[in-house]
């Protein structure tokens, strides 16, 4: 599916650079011609210089500045060499330049496809990977995305001509020392890198073993209180203590393994490169391999680690990539809310509701919502009652259009929620929530979501009706003040009560109360709703609710038990008949 990250969309994006990416490729090959025949020039010398065999420099040095000593001879060719490597290194700047940027386009890419499809994703869906994961994915997945991106960019093409360029010269010099080098050198790497491997695997405990012992003390000192006030000090503190121990014995098995493996890796490699030194000898001894030949192959055994190591890094690295790829392709997975065209008239602020049928389940095997049919007029207040689980939070986010129904359906102004633009619909209902969802900035920026627009007056206004305005007035800051991570520096009642003045800034057409003023005493809730009517007065009000008292002003009560309505009809209406009704009013009286 082209929707998916996949090597053919990576490759795609990579293609968008198509010029970057031609001079790239130049500038390395200048790179390899610069940096390949570096081992090869003081090794020459050897022969050239200190074995009186003048070839190919001295005979050139000799035209150029006359016949001179060997400290010039040395000194000149010393000079070429630095100047080459000087060299080299602007030229691997400006190559690592080039290829990171292509590679940080093709990550941030790839984070815009993702965050572009999450926006649009429908909440059932969202809830099915969680918050967590999908924040792991946008961050460190990505990350070991872009590490394979970056890695393959910058280093394969430049590894493979490298080492072919190297095979060549190597080859050249001497067929059987080159072919040995060419063969050994990356067996003994692959070695040492699985060698590695180990070690990582013994990281990956340790560091297993430190997360979750993190994670133990994290939640045992939030909950402290709590757990003192069970006396259970002991049980969590012992926990902790097998947790930290756990570390102890991990960190003591990497620590001493990884040295271990290390220097048996480092002495692998030393006892090859005593090989090729002992073969190096006996070719010059019995072949024509000369002694200055012999030293640069010896260069050239050191040269090619980097290319091999790279060619190695990206196999390891496009390992992690699939593994990577796989969990953000769940992400392109998720099911995109349907969202229809036809719109809800903003400025009439009327809306009749009706649920006809209406089904829903979260997970196949358990239908949560059966067969539920009302109508909602516009201006009319009604209330939902339950047991808890009996699902009234679940029909208000569907009717709020936050999860999708699997069967039936439902109207605004009869239009089907399938065509309806989900954020007209928004626009027009808004649902405050038992433990409202607050960001950690200022009062001012809760209760007006960001919108810049809005006067301090009508904020006041609002939170005078949401009985919050003293609160306010008192806090240094005022409006300003910050609530912070999921407002924890206010209330659970001073949190829904801002969750209100955020509803009455938003001036909806329907209002959900869900468990809205279930953390207010009952003075506080007869109080604020009694300010609130005036507000509420046109608008169609939905209130779920356990309290009596909140919902027997209802026009219409619906009953649900076990996802179905059971009742339905005003407050005195079903007080007469037996069921499930009245045994609610009994318990509140009780
Ligand atoms: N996100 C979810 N994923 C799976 N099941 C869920 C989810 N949310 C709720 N449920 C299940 O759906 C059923 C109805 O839950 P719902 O929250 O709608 O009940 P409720 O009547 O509002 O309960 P309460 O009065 O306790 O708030 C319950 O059995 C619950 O376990």
């Amino acid at each position: 599916m082209n929707n998916k990250i996949s090597l053919k969309y990576i490759f795609k994006l990579l293609l968008d650079n198509k010029k970057s990416l031609i001079i790239g490729q130049i500038i390395t090959i200048i790179a390899i011609i610069i940096s390949v025949p570096i081992p090869l020039l003081l090794p020459l010398l050897v022969d050239e210089v200190l074995l009186k065999k003048p070839d190919f420099f001295v005979n050139n040095i000799n035209e150029l500045f006359g016949t001179t000593t060997a400290f010039y001879y040395i000194a000149i060719v010393t000079f070429i060499v630095l100047f080459l490597r000087v060299i080299y290194f602007f030229v691997s700047v400006v190559v690592t330049k080039i290829f990171t940027k292509i590679s940080k386009y093709v990550t941030f890419r790839i984070r815009e496809k993702l965050l572009n499809h999450l926006e649009l994703v429908n909440m059932n869906e969202y809830e099915s990977l969680g918050s967590g994961s999908i924040g792991a994915n946008l961050v460190t997945d990505v990350n070991t995305l872009d590490n394979f991106i970056v890695t393959v960019a910058s280093k394969f093409i430049t590894s493979i001509l490298t080492l072919i360029a190297v095979a060549i010269v190597i080859i050249t010099i001497d067929p059987i020392l080159g072919l040995m080098i060419l063969f050994i050198q990356p067996i003994i790497m692959i070695l040492s890198k699985k060698i590695a491997n180990k070690t990582g695997l013994l990281k990956k405990e340790e560091n297993r073993a430190i997360e979750e012992f993190q994670n133990n003390i994290n939640e045992t000192l939030d909950l402290f209180g709590q757990i003192k006030a069970s006396n259970k000090e002991n049980f969590f503190f012992k926990d902790s203590i097998n947790k930290a121990k756990n570390i102890q014995k991990t960190s003591n098995e990497f620590n001493y393994k990884s040295v271990a493996y290390e220097r048996f890796s480092f002495t692998i490699f030393l006892i090859a490169f005593e090989i090729f030194r002992a073969a190096g000898l006996l070719l010059v001894a019995y072949s024509d391999l000369s002694i200055g030949l012999m030293f640069a192959m010896f260069g050239y055994i050191w040269f090619i680690m980097t290319p091999v190591q790279d060619i190695l890094t990206i196999q390891y690295a496009y390992a992690s990539a699939k593994g990577a790829m796989t969990r953000i392709n769940k992400i392109l997975e998720l099911k995109k809310e349907k969202n229809g065209t036809l719109k809800l008239d903003s400025k009439s602020k009327k809306v009749d509701i009706s649920l006809q049928n209406l089904s829903f389940y979260y997970n196949e095997d358990k239908e949560v919502l059966k067969n539920i049919s009302f109508d909602i007029k516009s201006g009319e207040k009604i209330a939902i009652i339950g047991a808890s689980g009996s699902g009234k939070t679940t029909i208000a986010n569907i009717i709020s259009g936050f999860y999708a129904k699997s069967s039936g359906d439902i109207f605004y102004n009869n239009i089907s929620i399938e065509n309806l633009n989900k954020q007209s619909l928004r626009e027009n209902i808004f649902l405050v929530l038992q433990m409202p969802i607050l960001f950690n900035n200022t009062l001012r920026f809760n209760i007006t979501m960001g919108n810049e627009n809005i006067s301090n007056e009508e904020i006041f206004k609002a939170l005078k009706i949401a009985q919050l305005f003293e609160t306010v007035e008192n806090m240094t800051n005022g409006l300003d003040t910050i609530v912070g991570k999921q407002g924890i520096r206010l209330s659970g009642g001073q949190r829904q009560r801002l969750s209100i003045a955020r509803m009455i800034i938003a001036n909806p057409a329907v209002v959900i109360f869900d468990e809205s003023t279930s953390a207010l005493d009952v003075h506080t809730e007869v109080k604020l709703f009694s300010e609130l009517e005036e507000f509420l007065k046109d608008k169609t009000v939905i209130t779920i609710a356990h309290r009596l008292s909140t919902v027997k002003n209802a026009q219409m009560i619906y009953v649900i038990d076990d996802g179905k309505v059971v009742q339905r009809g005003n407050h005195k209406e079903l007080e007469e008949k037996e069921g499930h009704y009245l045994e609610f009013v009994k318990k509140q009286l009780i």
